[in-house]
């Protein structure tokens, strides 16, 4: 809510105030869709999933090839929220799962392909019935006639396979040929449909975890996967177990920021203009350009192949130092364009609330002896408490700074609205000092990021 604008300040002047609209993530060039289908069908895809058809690394044939599949049958367990438990089971909303499979009753031709729903990433207790689609234009009627008017939804839809890896948007269901969406679709056998768009890691459960493949993106000696920890389904976060940038990468990035740090900024909301950033937030901060350093182009690729969200659609890393006593209040990390009703600048970015951030992946880049953590105000779904400033414990989901670790926590829901829950703050650091980074990730291409040119 509350967050820096400084970065786009900075934008903004180097790019003379020159606002131009993003390229939208639903138009994605017909020929290009078609090169990504062919090569999913030829096992010869190489790169990971992106919005941005982006092909980089041979890596993720693997992974596209072994996405999961619904005859495996522990498909149900890594993808469905629980039915039966009325805290997860409308958490879900906005995402459906696809399985597509042969009808035996032909099970000779494409013709005779059916796809069971799964609506709302839940299995309702009427067994969900399956429908076949003899071309992509009956499959596009099937599923808008599941989801309900369009109306309802204020964007395209978007179906990625089990692993992140885009495979249709929902105007090109209607512009590819029938015969690529149907082989595409039954080669994925799971897939993954996103009102809002954006691929993004079902929580599933506190506790689920989840492997990642990143291979080729990973730090020299560091795993090859990922392992994603459901922390808290409300809001949406995860905590990656391995250590995700190395003591290096932390050391490097620390030492390229030192010089520049300058007193942390927020964007204020309507509200609160003229008042000062420091009545809730009062570290230091430093908006690194990627540029040409491999380091942080590395770190950039991994956080892709990591969120399956493309590179284009990162900020840069925002470092931040808090010395003892420095912290940041409770804040969301979108936008809400209600509050920013009257500042141009922050409407014309979120396009009146179409783009917004979608996550963040929070970077820990030093131990900290005492405090610091970083505080969900609203985990598992409680209401806010009055005091955005308390860390006491009953207040919230703490996470401890560690060293090269890292948290994602998610902005908006499946569905591409923004989640009041996603509250979250940086408790005083009470002894010693807190390096840290925030890399936030929007829900299209940022038209000034370094991958977009
Ligand atoms: O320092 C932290 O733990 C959280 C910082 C944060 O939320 C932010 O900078 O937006
Ligand atoms: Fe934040």
């Amino acid at each position: 809510m509350r967050d820096l604008l400084f970065f786009f300040a900075g934008c903004l002047t180097v790019f003379g105030l020159r606002f131009f609209v993003a390229p939208d993530l639903h138009a994605s060039n017909v020929h290009d869709h078609v090169f990504r289908a062919l090569s999913y069908l030829q096992g010869d895809l190489q790169g990971t999933s992106t919005s941005q058809n982006t092909f980089q690394s041979k890596s993720s044939i693997v992974s596209s090839l072994s996405s999961p599949q619904c005859t495996d049958p522990s498909w149900k367990e890594n993808f469905l929220y629980d039915a039966e438990d009325p805290k997860s089971a409308s958490l879900g909303r906005g995402l459906h799962y696809l399985c597509v499979t042969t009808s035996s009753a032909s099970s000779s031709g494409l013709k005779g392909l059916q796809v069971t729903p799964y609506l709302n990433a839940v299995e309702s207790r009427i067994p969900p019935s399956p429908f076949s689609f003899p071309s992509a234009e009956s499959l596009s009627l099937n599923l808008q006639e599941l989801m309900g008017p369009q109306e309802r939804r204020d964007r395209d839809f978007v179906l990625y396979d089990g692993n992140g890896l885009q495979l249709f948007t929902e105007r090109e269901l209607l512009t590819v040929s029938s015969e690529i969406v149907q082989e595409t679709l039954s080669r994925a056998g799971l897939v993954l449909l996103f009102e809002g768009a954006v691929f993004i890691w079902p929580g599933v459960r506190v506790g689920h975890q989840r492997n990642v493949s990143i291979s080729g993106t990973g730090y020299q000696g560091g795993p090859n996967y990922l392992t994603l920890e459901t922390l808290t389904l409300r809001p949406l976060l995860f905590g990656v177990v391995e250590q995700f940038v190395s003591n290096e990468e932390c050391n490097h990035i620390q030492n390229r920021s030192r010089p520049h740090m300058k007193q942390s900024g927020v964007s204020l909301m309507d509200k609160d203009k003229g008042k000062a950033a420091t009545e809730w937030r009062t570290s230091s901060t430093y908006f690194l350009p990627s540029g040409m350093d491999q380091v942080l182009r590395g770190v950039d690729h991994r956080v892709e192949s990591l969120t399956k969200i493309s590179k284009k659609n990162q900020e840069q890393i925002q470092v931040l130092n808090y010395g003892v006593e420095q912290k940041y209040d409770g804040h969301h990390d979108f936008f809400d364009p209600k509050m920013y009703a009257n500042d141009k600048n922050t409407m014309k970015l979120i396009e009146n609330g179409r783009r917004n951030r979608v996550a963040t992946v929070f970077f820990y880049l030093s131990d900290v002896a005492g405090g610091g953590e970083t505080m969900f105000f609203c985990a598992h779904g409680k209401p806010a408490p009055k005091n955005l400033a308390d860390c006491s414990p009953e207040n919230g989901h703490k996470v401890k700074p560690e060293k090269g670790k890292v948290i994602i926590f998610y902005s908006l829901d499946f569905a591409g609205k923004t989640d009041p829950f996603s509250l979250h703050g940086g408790c005083p650091v009470l002894e010693g000092e807190k390096w840290s980074g925030n890399k936030w990730i929007w829900n299209s291409a940022m038209h000034f990021s370094e991958y977009n040119k």
